[in-house]
């Protein structure tokens, strides 16, 4: 099975490039930029990595990307995020980026996109891995932020594919963005929002019909919900699940409880992704490796979560074949047939 997995040809659509951020790289940006931390070295800083809840990783995550300043930290960060994407075959990204959280300390919007972008696109030419870059709005943050980012992403909107929205969700409902969704729409941005991570069903609803979003962040939350699984079911409004996140976040307390194999029997287009995996313990073939065995995963259900992932992404339609064969014959190598 680790195999199969690992040569699987795979997409990924929820992953925050601040949460590639691995220890031993925040300490040799630390060292570039003249940043002094406070902790003694990369092991201590790993052994911070114990979380409680969504808020108690998001403490740690901003503290960490305070070393990112320069367009060259930029590039690095997602430079390194690409190889193990290449190491793993993860063939097509769909990545956030925070830029309130870099705002904030004086980094301007060009620095960010332009040291992400020139990463993405080496990884195109040397590798062959496509990407669309989501900029994501902080929903602790006001909605007046989320317009005045907007307004900055401007000159760069070309780079963008779509807005998302992440960060704190609990008393930050998607309803309280519905006006900077409705202009980013207007603007040409496709919507994607978090919802249903550790914030009710009612969460996801208002995303879909108040925010207008085409796929969901996370939405575990949806499996209490009858009437939400029934639409997500009939729209094929993809789900894009994060496992090892949501048990180091204890959003679950077992792997075992994930209700992967339930969306999958009941027809609901559920990905697999890595979330933050600098943070949570693992990239892509770690967060499908921790399922399979938790919860007995079977290679055709693998193979069906793994072309969920190319019905879900932005690609347009003959990309899109190109990867559904390449995973199909995937299958076959190893005797699946779907
Ligand atoms: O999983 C997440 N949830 C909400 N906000 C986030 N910001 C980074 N990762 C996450
Ligand atoms: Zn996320």
């Amino acid at each position: 099975m680790p195999d199969f997995i690992a040569d699987l040809p795979k997409v990924e659509l929820h992953l925050h490039i601040e949460g590639t951020l691995e220890p031993e790289l925040v300490f040799s940006l630390a060292k570039r930029n003249g940043i002094t931390l406070n902790y003694l070295d990369e092991s201590a800083l790993r052994a911070a990595y114990e979380f409680d809840d969504l808020q108690s990783f998001l403490n740690i995550y901003y503290l960490g990307m305070q070393v990112l300043l320069t367009e060259q930290d930029f590039y690095d960060l997602t430079w390194s995020y690409l190889s193990r994407c290449h190491a793993e075959n993860v063939r097509h990204v769909e990545i956030f980026f925070d830029p309130q959280a870099h705002l904030e300390r004086k980094v301007a919007m060009k620095c960010m996109v332009l040291g992400i972008h020139r990463a993405l696109e080496q990884a195109q030419k040397q590798w062959g891995i496509s990407s669309c870059l989501i900029l994501s709005f902080l929903r602790h943050l006001s909605e007046a932020s989320a317009f005045d980012t907007l307004r900055l992403a401007e000159p760069f909107r070309h780079y963008f594919s779509g807005v998302g929205l992440d960060s704190a969700e609990k008393d930050n409902p998607p309803s309280k963005f519905s006006r900077v969704f409705k202009a980013a729409k207007e603007q040409g941005y496709r919507l994607v929002a978090h919802a249903g991570e550790e914030g009710p069903a009612e969460y996801i609803w208002q995303a879909l019909d108040v925010l207008n979003v085409e796929r969901i962040d996370h939405g575990v939350a949806a499996i209490n919900d009858a009437p939400l699984m029934a639409r997500l079911a009939k729209e094929r409004i993809p789900l894009t699940v994060c496992p090892l996140s949501n048990l180091k976040l204890k959003v679950i307390q077992q792997m075992s409880e994930l209700p992967i194999a339930q969306f999958l029997d009941a027809g609901v287009c559920v990905t697999i992704n890595s979330d933050d995996p600098a943070y949570f313990g693992g990239y892509m073939n770690a967060n499908y490796q921790a399922l399979q065995e938790a919860i007995n995963l079977s290679k055709a259900d693998i193979l069906r979560l793994a072309l969920n992932g190319v019905e879900a992404c932005w690609l347009d339609e003959a990309e899109k074949m190109v990867l559904t064969t390449e995973i199909l014959v995937h299958g076959r190598r190893f005797g699946v047939e779907l």
